[in-house]
């Protein structure tokens, strides 16, 4: 079954439709694969949570970066050939990102729970999971692997599906950055009781294009109740220069997520440091 609310309101694109498909049958045999105590066993010797929401806040740059660790995406295909996780992880610490996020879906973007589990024991910072997440299971996974946050994507789950994955973040103490990319699932986010951060993706579902002026279109749309809920707003997905960081950072959004621009980069400390201390142009 593909989540018959979210068909219900407007078409789910065939690629992400793949995506889910795919993912459910991952899941499938994970929970095959995974007995309760096993998990429980996994879930009690996880590292500590880590408060994600505060070193994000935190952060001496305006806007803070959460810095991601993928290899590659399967609109982009191979972004770092000479990929190594910690070690990509440890550059963006040094450069100042204040997060990470890690990709952990294999098929479509080679990524992997061992991923975050290597950077958790040997960076600092706290982590993102960045995951197709269908299923609560995949959430105690995260955590087990030492997950400090998960990303909850609205236009794959219906309003139920959001409301308990959200109880499953928070009850293990983390963080939940739910994902919107267009007006009804921003307003379907915003009437849910208890929804503290969320991320306008720049892309889009059905050809994976990114346009930074979502960002822009979301927030002048919805600033006030979002300042009024003190909801905290992240833009993710085609920010690649220190113009379009200033230009989400206008719209009024207090953290961005960067993977592929700063990926392509042979020295991703020094990309970094120059992105976050460049002087930002003034847009009008
Ligand atoms: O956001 C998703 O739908 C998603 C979920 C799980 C893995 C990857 C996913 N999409 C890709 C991205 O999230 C982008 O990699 C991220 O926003 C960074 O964008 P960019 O700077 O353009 O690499």
């Amino acid at each position: 079954m593909i989540y018959p609310g979210t068909i219900h309101n407007h078409q789910m694109p065939v690629t992400l439709q793949e995506i889910i498909w795919h993912k459910k049958l991952e899941v499938a045999k994970m929970q095959q694969d995974m007995t309760w105590a096993s998990l429980q066993r996994q879930l009690s010797s996880a590292p500590t949570v880590r408060d994600f929401s505060t070193a994000l806040q935190q952060s001496i740059y305006k806007p803070s970066l959460i810095a991601e660790v993928k290899k590659s995406s399967f609109y982009h295909s191979l972004i770092r050939p000479d990929f190594e996780p910690v070690t990509i992880a440890q550059a963006y610490k040094r450069g100042g990102a204040s997060c990470l996020s890690v990709v952990t879906d294999k098929k479509f973007f080679q990524g992997g729970f061992d991923h975050l589990r290597a950077i958790r024991y040997r960076v600092a910072i706290p982590l993102l999971c960045k995951d197709f997440i269908i299923d609560p299971c995949q959430i105690y996974l995260a955590r087990s692997a030492g997950a400090d946050a998960v990303l909850l994507i609205a236009a794959i789950l219906t309003d139920k599906e959001l409301k308990n994955f959200l109880r499953v973040i928070y009850y293990l103490g983390m963080n939940a950055i739910i994902q919107v990319n267009n007006l009804h699932d921003l307003d379907r986010v915003l009437e849910l009781e208890d929804a503290r951060i969320i991320s306008i993706n720049n892309q889009s579902y059905s050809d994976f294009s990114s346009n930074i002026h979502i960002t822009q279109e979301l927030m002048d749309a919805r600033r006030s109740q979002l300042q009024k809920l003190g909801i905290l707003v992240i833009s993710e997905s085609g920010i690649e220069t220190p113009e379009d960081l200033s230009f989400v950072a206008e719209a009024g959004v207090q953290t961005v997520i960067m993977g592929e621009s700063l990926l392509k980069e042979h020295d991703l400390e020094l990309a970094v440091k120059n992105l976050l201390q460049s002087k930002f142009p003034i847009h009008h």
